[in-house]
């Protein structure tokens, strides 16, 4: 399976962010997505999820050769600033997640076994989201995802706000997802990029672009993509 851009591109008003975005995202990989602030990564995630109309291009995922429309099944959407129902316990919110979504589970498990995938200590599983702090609802938003599994799962700088033993077992968990999915994971953090991803995409005066990894070593990689990145701020 593979994820298709084909010319896509975005406006705000005159400024072009997105332009002309062509790319092939495969299965089974992580993808780190860096760009500078303001480069438009949010912008492509809103695209790709349908949140935002585009101006221009296409995507479709490539199935054996075979082309389809992307569904909302289809995606998973981690944004930064997590939205979850506050009015709703930890647990209610998973109950009501699972029971909308019980025909697509796989490997259905009990709710305190999902909680334990996030280490959700058990005094906060009964605490309305609204009482859980960002790094929490962060935790459960990815745990939705995590139960769903969609075919595509987009990241936006999703670990930042975990603390460092949490952010290391979603990597650990991220890893372990990857087989089955196409991950896309936008951050600041080259670190993290170098360590979790798989390849390493720059949004680049409004493009898409693989930094080849060649026989570099991770310093001299490291190197290339900063170069790369501050070529943008002459552009
Ligand atoms: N709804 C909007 N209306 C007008 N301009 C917008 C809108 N959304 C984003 N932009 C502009 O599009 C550009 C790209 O923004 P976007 O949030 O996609 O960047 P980003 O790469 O995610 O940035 P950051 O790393 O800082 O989060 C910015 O110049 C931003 O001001």
């Amino acid at each position: 399976m593979e994820l298709v851009i084909e010319g896509l591109s975005k406006y705000f008003e005159k400024k072009e962010v997105l332009r002309d975005i062509t790319f092939r995202f495969q299965k089974g990989k992580i993808y780190g997505l860096l760009g500078r602030n303001g480069a438009g990564k949010t912008t492509l995630f809103n695209c790709l999820n349908r949140d935002i109309k585009t101006d221009g291009g296409d995507f479709y995922i490539d199935e054996a050769g075979q082309r389809r429309e992307t569904t909302a099944d289809d995606i998973g959407y981690v944004l930064s600033t997590p939205t979850v129902p506050e009015f709703l316990t930890g647990r209610e919110f998973l109950k009501f997640f699972i029971d909308i979504n019980q025909k697509n589970i796989q490997d259905l498990k009990s709710i305190d076994e999902y909680f334990e995938i996030i280490n959700l200590a058990e005094e906060d599983r009964d605490k309305l989201l609204k009482d859980y702090s960002h790094g929490m609802k962060n935790k459960m938003q990815m745990l939705v995802n995590i139960i769903a599994k969609p075919h595509i799962l987009l990241l936006d700088e999703p670990l930042t706000s975990l603390d460092v033993v949490v952010a290391e077992e979603m990597k650990q968990l991220l890893k372990t997802l990857k087989e089955d999915q196409i991950i896309i994971f936008s951050t600041h953090i080259m670190e993290l990029a170098l360590d979790l991803c798989d390849e390493i995409v720059i949004l680049n005066h409004g493009k898409l672009e693989l930094v080849d990894q060649e026989n570099l070593n991770n310093e001299e990689f490291k190197n290339k993509i900063i170069d790369t990145l501050r070529e943008e701020s002459h552009a």
